[in-house]
């Protein structure tokens, strides 16, 4: 991460909550990155960038104030053949990050392509109201269904029956009123030996 701004720290959260081994360079940090440095869960080298900076990195992000600076980190990273992101500035990077919606295994993003960023965290707010918290205990339980389905039935036409099957159940409606109880080993077991057979 080059740069240690506001934008900075966002996409550093964002990267910690996918595991990356996060190094920033930037002469200054937000309080938010000086925490996390101080926590052990982030490098900090404390100076401008300077060319060479980017050597071994996989994924690289230009979040500086300069438009010039960040324009040279992407050129840099794609010497180097890095993934580049470029928060701003003329020079567009290798890829864009969108706006992120998680439910538990559900993730839904939205782009705008670099039109406007603002309207892509407006339509993910507008899909949190569709794809409520729900959906996170529904996609649990349906993860659960289709690996048991998956080690239990070996007969490809009945398996691809059994998992069309679960997913036409309405687990989804009884979550949202409150009245599902979720299945255990054996109920999922039961479900797969009842469903066997054409009905
Ligand atoms: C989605 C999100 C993800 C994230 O950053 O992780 C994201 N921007 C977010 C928010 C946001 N960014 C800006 C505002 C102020 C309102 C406005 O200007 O509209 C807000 C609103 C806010 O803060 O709520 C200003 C802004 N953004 C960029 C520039 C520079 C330029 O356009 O050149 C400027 C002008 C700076 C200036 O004033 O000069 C550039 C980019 N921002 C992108 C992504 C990429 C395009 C994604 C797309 O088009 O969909 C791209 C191209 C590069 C990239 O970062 O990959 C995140 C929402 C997080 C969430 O979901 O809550
Ligand atoms: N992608 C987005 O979502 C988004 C949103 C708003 C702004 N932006 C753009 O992202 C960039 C950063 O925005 P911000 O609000 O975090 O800015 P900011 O001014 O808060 O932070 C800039 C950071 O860059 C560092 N810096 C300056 N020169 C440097 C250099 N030579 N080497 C290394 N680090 C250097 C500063 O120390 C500071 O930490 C700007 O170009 C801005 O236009 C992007």
């Amino acid at each position: 991460m080059v740069g240690g701004g506001a934008v900075a720290e966002r996409k550093v959260n964002s990267l910690l909550a996918a595991s990356a081994d996060v190094t920033v360079i930037s002469p200054e940090v937000t309080q938010g990155l000086r925490q996390l440095v101080m926590e052990g869960r982030i490098r900090w080298i404390s100076r401008e960038y300077a060319a060479g900076d980017l050597a071994g990195a996989f994924l690289v992000y230009a979040a500086t104030s300069s438009p010039d600076v960040n324009g040279a980190v992407i050129d840099e990273a794609e010497r180097m053949g890095a993934l580049a992101n470029a928060a701003g500035g003329s020079k567009p990077g290798s890829f864009i990050s969108p706006s992120v919606l998680r439910r538990g295994r559900l993730v839904i993003t939205v782009s705008t392509s670099g039109a406007g960023p603002a309207l892509a965290a407006e339509i993910c707010d507008r899909l949190e109201k569709e794809y409520g918290p729900e959906y996170e205990e529904y996609l649990e339980w349906m993860y659960r269904m289709r690996s048991s389905i998956k080690r239990q039935v070996t007969r490809p036409e009945t398996r691809q029956r059994l998992l069309m099957k679960a997913a036409e159940l309405e687990v989804l409606d009884e979550i949202r009123k409150g009245t599902f109880e979720p299945w255990d080993t054996e109920q999922i077991k039961q479900w797969i030996a009842n469903n066997q057979e054409e009905s």
